[in-house]
């Protein structure tokens, strides 16, 4: 039967990228993907911004939406402090074992919990069932119109604190104009543009690093 592209990503991880070294998974992604196929990555370039973001704020518990391969969820986790936890969450049951495959084989395990699921179910159950009190950083990549309707349910369900960083991937492209007019008009919010571009391509995208001001 035909692969899959993850299928394909996750053999180009394993084929070449070096068991244990999350840094040569993050390389091998983004080789596997300028080279032969294209994929929803966030990508090197937008990756550094995000690694900026990452070391900036010394997350001990993050929250990812939209797991994927587990691209993103690798090169979060590669920077984090030894306690510190990502949560993320990815409800296609294929990704979600393509995404734990990749985590292993950057051996993240321990850093990493990838919960199964639509975001809107699990947002709410985050105290209770993962003793998740705030979130220091949440960074949003799943479906472009859930990126608002979740960001108001972490405020109503008191996951976010003053200083919490929400950092949101394709502000452009795909786009997400809705919640790009919220957090930038919200007084709860203080917005800010990191200008790049499409990961793999020359078109503009970019990410948004928005600080709950409580
Ligand atoms: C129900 C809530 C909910 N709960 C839990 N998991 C959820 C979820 N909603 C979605 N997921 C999972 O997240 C991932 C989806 C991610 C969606 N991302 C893009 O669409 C995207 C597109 C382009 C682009 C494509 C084509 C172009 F031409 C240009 C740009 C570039 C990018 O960087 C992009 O992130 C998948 O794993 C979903 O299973
Ligand atoms: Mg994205």
């Amino acid at each position: 039967t035909q692969s899959t592209r993850p299928q394909r990503l996750l053999h180009a991880v394993q084929k070449n990228a070096t068991k244990g070294d999350p840094r040569s998974v993050v390389k091998a992604i983004d080789n596997f993907c300028r080279q032969k196929e294209w994929a929803m990555n966030v990508g090197d370039e937008k990756g550094c911004i995000l690694d900026s973001v990452v070391s900036e704020v010394n997350p001990v518990t993050v929250l990812e939406l939209g797991t994927y391969c587990g691209y993103s969820t690798v090169r979060i986790a590669s920077l984090l402090p030894p306690r510190a936890k990502i949560i993320t969450l990815e409800f296609n049951p294929d990704y979600a074992k393509i995404a734990r495959q990749v985590i292993a084989w950057a051996g993240l395990e321990d850093k990493i919990q990838v919960v199964e699921g639509p975001s809107g179910e699990w947002i709410p159950k985050m105290k209770e069932q993962f003793g998740v009190k705030t979130f220091d950083l949440v960074f949003l990549d799943h479906w472009k119109d859930r990126y608002l309707p979740d960001t108001k349910l972490l405020e109503d369900c008191g996951l976010l604190r003053k200083g919490t960083i929400l950092l949101a991937d394709n502000v452009i492209c795909p786009g997400t104009p809705d919640y790009l007019e919220y957090v930038r008009n919200s007084p709860r919010y203080k917005s800010q543009y990191f200008k790049s571009h499409l990961e793999y391509t020359k078109a503009e995208d970019g990410l948004e690093k928005s600080v709950f001001l409580g």
